[in-house]
């Protein structure tokens, strides 16, 4: 959601608060200033007539109906401010680098975009407007006293008033921290009850669950904790400023009209509409109760969401880099060219943590200066020692991870200079796992293609030898991923060549593809992948000799550095897994 959007929303709210407000003071005024008349026409021996019946009846109406219609329009803008921040949220994720890709991350998201995007919109939509409006209606109510009943008693009533706000904005002062540390709890339990879902077959098979959930048990407590020192603050002000402030704002109210009454400045029926207009007065007070609740919790939901969005790199690849210049428009496609299709000149890159225990952020440097080229149709082979950075170089030439110094060039194209797509375009990849979304096998293919007909999915099931799928009873239909069948590891990577196949892009990245299957299974992909490499520039990192002699050139990565090695060495020093 623009910015423009939301002031605009915040800005019509906090009107319509505003005049329902004084709508609904004015109601109560002209009952209360009518009940005060009328006792003034009990004492003479008239009956309740004229205007003060009419304000009886009238002003109650007017005080529903301007409540009533400020409770009925917040759901709509409730909804429709939550939907365009988690929007903002979103496209803020889907920019966000794989280097910012952790549990601890995810959790924090999944946090901010729904718990704290509910908590702000509420903050927005039932706070804000009507703070402004409790705060400013004890003018109009100030007016009132004034005009209809006596200028001396109101000025003395207005003396009280600024009072309020001043020791509101104290309190706001002093209780911040601890709505801050609140989210901030809240966020890491989130973190890590997702991690342990993600992980929960892992924590079974090593018996940890019991553990884990002591340590969820344990965050789960230190949320409460939080909340409840959140609720004890609420409540501490709540007692000081009701003590304080109801009693003395109806003790002076009293004083003054018992006074003004016995001076003969006003009338007694006029004294029991000032002790009763007096009340009206103490309408900001009641909101302190929503202060620390939805007020505390929304301003530090509304700081997380900001820190969040602008800490991702919205927008292109290298948006935020200094000094580079991005294309508005696609580059045009990858034709046959001369020179490299790919190449990295001095590439340096690495990786930002959170840090667990303070505010800080940690950077680890991966890639200390790369050089690379590759031609058109080369296959090179990537070896290095587990750890060394090479899924990382990869992550560049795809774009998901910007390095902090040096160029790259993708598809004859410079990233600075392309588009945000343009490097995921070009390049399709086969990673070491591969995820399949709930769904279709048709669905899970047309993720990479979607305008591919049947038929060329089934070409490409056949291709990537997953023939196999395609026989079953319901056929592309099977479902597949989480709630359906349970494709094995070796049929998951295949369904990512199929994809690759049905993407057609000019390169081929591939990222130790055939580590995670048994022998007869990487022989079926590698298959597959020789068939889907002809023609294309390959890079596949991979720790198996017999890849690796395959291409066309090896290189090592090794403190962050690629060296060229031969195909004899490789195989002779044994680097670990080349067997
Ligand atoms: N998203 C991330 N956030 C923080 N650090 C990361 C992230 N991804 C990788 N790293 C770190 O960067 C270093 C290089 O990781 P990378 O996966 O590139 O190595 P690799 O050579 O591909 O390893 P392997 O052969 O085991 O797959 C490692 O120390 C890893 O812990």
């Amino acid at each position: 959601m623009p910015a423009d959007v939301e002031i605009r929303l915040t800005f019509v709210t906090t009107i319509r608060s505003v005049l329902l407000s004084f709508a609904s003071t004015v109601g109560l005024a002209l009952t209360y200033l009518a009940a005060g008349a009328s006792f003034d026409r009990i004492r003479f021996g008239n009956p309740i007539d004229g205007w003060p019946l009419i304000g009886l009846l009238a002003g109650p109406v007017l005080a529903g109906l301007a409540s009533w219609l400020l409770m009925v329009r917040w759901p709509g803008q409730l909804a429709t401010l939550e939907m365009g921040k988690r929007d903002q949220i979103l496209r803020a994720v889907l920019a966000t680098t794989g280097a910012r890709r952790s549990a601890q991350w995810t959790g924090k998201t999944v946090s901010t975009a729904t718990d704290g995007v509910e908590r702000f919109a509420n903050y927005q939509v039932t706070f804000v407007g009507p703070m402004i409006a409790a705060m400013t209606s004890p003018v109009l109510v100030i007016a009132i006293i004034g005009f209809v009943i006596d200028w001396t008693s109101a000025l003395w009533l207005l003396a009280a008033v600024p009072v309020i706000p001043l020791v509101i904005g104290g309190f706001q002062g002093a209780f911040r921290r601890v709505s801050t540390k609140y989210r901030a709890a809240a966020r890491r339990l989130a973190g890590k009850y997702l991690d342990s879902i993600q992980g929960l077959m892992t924590l079974r098979s090593l018996s940890a669950g019991r553990r884990a959930g002591d340590q969820l048990a344990h965050e789960a407590e230190n949320v409460r904790r939080h909340v409840m020192r959140l609720l004890a603050g609420n409540q501490l002000v709540l007692f000081v400023s009701d003590a304080a402030f109801s009693l003395g704002m109806i003790t002076v109210a009293v004083c003054l009209a018992i006074s003004r009454g016995a001076h003969g400045h006003i009338t007694p029926g006029a004294a029991v509409a000032l002790v009763l207009l007096s009340t009206l007065l103490l309408e900001p007070l009641d909101r302190i109760g929503q202060f620390f609740y939805i007020g505390m919790g929304g301003m530090a939901a509304k700081r997380e969401i900001k820190a969040f969005v602008d800490d991702s790199p919205a927008g292109p690849v290298n948006a935020g880099r200094p000094g580079h210049h991005v294309a508005a428009d696609p580059a045009p496609p990858a034709g046959p060219r001369d020179g490299p299709v790919i190449e990295l000149k001095g590439v340096r890159a690495g990786y930002e943590s959170d840090s667990d225990s303070s505010d800080g952020r940690r950077y680890t440097e991966v890639l200390r200066g790369i050089d690379l080229r590759i031609g058109q149709g080369e296959h090179v082979a990537i070896v290095g020692p587990s750890g060394g950075g090479k899924s990382t170089l990869l992550a560049v030439i795809q774009g998901i991870v910007t390095p902090t110094a040096g160029s790259v060039l993708v598809a004859g194209t410079a990233l600075d200079e392309a588009y945000e797509g343009w490097p995921a375009q070009q390049c399709a990849v086969v990673a070491q796992t591969t995820y399949l979304f709930t769904g279709s096998l048709a669905h899970n293919l047309r993720i990479a293609a979607p305008a591919a007909s049947d038929d060329d999915l089934r070409a490409a099931l056949e291709a990537a030898n997953l023939g196999e799928l395609t026989g079953l009873p319901e056929g592309l239909e099977t479902q597949v991923g989480e709630r359906g069948l349970s494709l094995s590891g070796g049929q998951a990577q295949r369904v990512a060549i199929a994809r690759a196949i049905l993407k057609d892009a000019p390169i081929l990245l591939l990222d130790e593809p055939t580590s995670h299957v048994d022998l007869a299974s990487e022989r079926s992909i590698l298959d597959a992948l020789a068939r889907l490499g002809a023609g294309r520039t390959v890079i596949s990192v991979t720790h198996r000799a017999r890849t690796a002699r395959a291409a066309d050139r090896l290189l090592e990565l090794r403190d962050g550095r690629l060296l060229p090695i031969s195909a004899s060495t490789y195989g002779q020093c044994g680097t670990e897994a080349a067997k």
